[in-house]
């Protein structure tokens, strides 16, 4: 949580005002931050100077780990989140690939389970760490990623969070996740719960004690509409101590996630927070 307040603080202090043509708003930016949380430790990033709903971020994770391309789908899991991006945006909405009501296009899961070769054919890259950490394996390139340049027209948004990096240690599970673009009061908000919620679960299904995840972060901004709220109120207000985050031992593989896992699975305990604060989210 002190990670969290230091970089709103900072970008507060020292950022810098920068044009956003895709949203047409004004953002002030710093460049570069990195985060770790201590996933072995249970030390559970959640915000607490503001009503956090994490369900919805571990919700998009779980979209992304089943290769989700709908906002239909992502609500069926429990959250709204991609409806302004698949619905509200006017480039999305003339682009020619964009399939009609609800459809996000090739984005993060839609990619990383089924990454195009250029021979022809996909990789399912999850598929693959998954099986490759649990038989021990760690090759030095265990890489989820969504990035491809190539697909950028086929999809609603460019992927934020947009590389995942596995690495085994003897029986401990890492993990470095590289964020292009961060919305701090909002994205960050869940990001933060994505990226432990992915090295928690990754060790549980493939039989490892988890370590720690390291987050970088290379463009953290807060836009023009959101500095008011974040400097005067959240800001003003004293963290609580952080919950605890408790996973379902019964899930155990690939393949529970993609098939049963809910919201129902997750639960979270000891959450203090101070009230609900609504960001505006620019589209
Ligand atoms: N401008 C922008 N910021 C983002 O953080 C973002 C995007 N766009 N587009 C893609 C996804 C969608 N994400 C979102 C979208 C909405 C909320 C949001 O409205 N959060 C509220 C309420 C959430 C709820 O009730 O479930 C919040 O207070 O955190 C958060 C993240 C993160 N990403
Ligand atoms: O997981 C996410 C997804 C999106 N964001 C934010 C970061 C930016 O404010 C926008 C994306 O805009 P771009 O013009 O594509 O950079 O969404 C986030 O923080 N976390």
């Amino acid at each position: 949580m002190k990670q969290y307040l230091d970089l709103c603080k900072r970008i507060v202090d020292e950022g810098q005002w920068v044009n956003n043509a895709r949203t047409n708003k004004k953002c002030l930016t710093v460049i570069n931050a990195d985060l770790t949380y201590d996933v072995g430790n249970n030390q559970f990033p959640l915000v607490t100077t503001r009503k956090s709903f994490w369900k919805s971020a571990i919700a998009e994770i779980l979209g992304y780990l089943r290769g989700y391309q709908n906002a239909a789908d992502f609500r069926a899991l429990g959250t709204k989140t991609w409806d302004a991006n698949a619905n509200d945006n006017q480039a999305w909405l003339n682009n020619p690939n964009r399939k009609g009501q609800d459809d996000m296009g090739l984005i993060y899961g839609a990619l990383g389970r089924a990454f195009p070769k250029p021979s022809g054919g996909h990789v399912d890259l999850l598929k693959q760490i998954v099986e490759d950490l649990s038989n021990g394996i760690d090759n030095r390139g265990e890489i989820l990623t969504f990035y491809h340049p190539g697909a950028f027209d086929l999809g609603c948004l460019r992927p934020c969070m947009y590389e995942h990096h596995f690495s085994l240690l003897g029986d401990t599970l890492y993990l470095n996740s590289t964020q292009r673009s961060c919305d701090v009061p909002l994205g960050l908000n869940f990001n933060m719960v994505q990226v432990y919620v992915l090295l928690a679960l990754m060790a549980q299904i493939t039989g490892h004690k988890p370590g720690k995840a390291y987050h970088k972060i290379v463009n953290a901004h807060i836009y023009e509409d959101q500095l008011a709220p974040m400097r005067d109120i959240q800001l003003t207000r004293e963290p609580f101590d952080p919950p605890k985050l408790i996973i379902n031992p019964e899930i155990k593989s690939l393949k529970d996630i993609e098939t049963w896992v809910t919201l129902d699975d997750f639960s979270v305990e000891g959450y203090q927070h101070h009230d609900a604060i609504q960001y505006p989210f620019a589209v």
